[in-house]
């Protein structure tokens, strides 16, 4: 399956789409250390990405020239069961991968918008644009932290957006989260969605269907590239 937007991989199983994401990940990041010494990445959290983060952690880079961080955030800390960037410390940041730097979101801050202004001042010293970056998406057709129901939902998805990093209000993410903007995500040299199960494969579909855009859409539309998209029932 392929459309303008993206480019479908499908696989026979899980173990077998973290081996193949892990070796794109891990080619597109050498590829950058070579052209500009340098690679970025940022990766998605939830309960998708841990075969594929220890799979990627294994590979022999030059991790030492990587610099990880992330998609979005919970704002809660990484002690936190809930938190992307202890998924990240212990799924990803192991291995030869654990020679990476890592840039989290999360601080502690009085409001989310203060996080979120701060965050977005610390990353502007990072080498983007990112070379590669991991999508995950959820059963409503949120990535990042682009939920359907969050406050201001347009300035989120607003590709024209000069900010690195922007607070979220949704109901339905459970608390208030912290996202790279789409500007920076859709910015990236390799831009890869990882899903896996029949109920997220129909998810994307009817995403992909005409009808009230979803923020994956959103997301295939505004990037100047195919998205990659990584399956397996
Ligand atoms: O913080 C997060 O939860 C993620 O960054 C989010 O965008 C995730 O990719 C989707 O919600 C899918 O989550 P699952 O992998 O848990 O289905």
């Amino acid at each position: 399956m392929s459309d303008a937007g993206f480019s479908w991989n499908g696989f026979a199983d899980r173990a077998e789409l973290a081996a193949a994401l892990a070796g794109h990940v891990a080619g597109r990041l050498t590829k950058a250390i070579a052209e500009r010494g340098t690679g970025l990445l940022a990766v998605s959290g939830g309960t998708t990405p841990a075969k594929f983060f220890a799979a990627l952690s294994h590979i022999p880079i030059a991790w030492d020239k990587v610099t990880v961080t992330l998609v979005d955030e919970r704002f809660v800390p990484a002690s936190s069961p809930r938190s992307n960037a202890g998924l990240v410390a212990a799924n990803l940041l192991q291995n030869e991968a654990a020679a990476a730097r890592f840039v989290p979101l999360y601080h502690e801050a009085t409001s989310i918008e203060t996080a979120a202004a701060s965050d977005d001042a610390a990353l502007r010293s990072l080498p983007w644009p990112l070379d590669v970056v991991v999508l995950g998406m959820g059963g409503d057709g949120h990535t990042a932290s682009f939920f359907p129901d969050a406050d201001d939902l347009a300035t989120l998805l607003d590709p024209s957006s000069p900010r690195i990093v922007l607070p979220v209000h949704a109901a339905s993410a459970g608390e208030p989260r912290l996202t790279l903007s789409l500007a920076r995500i859709v910015a990236a040299g390799f831009i890869a969605l990882h899903i896996e199960g029949q109920e997220k494969r129909s998810a994307f579909e009817n995403a992909m269907a005409p009808g009230p855009q979803k923020p994956i859409r959103a997301v295939l539309e505004a990037a100047p590239r195919a998205v990659e998209v990584f399956w397996a029932p």
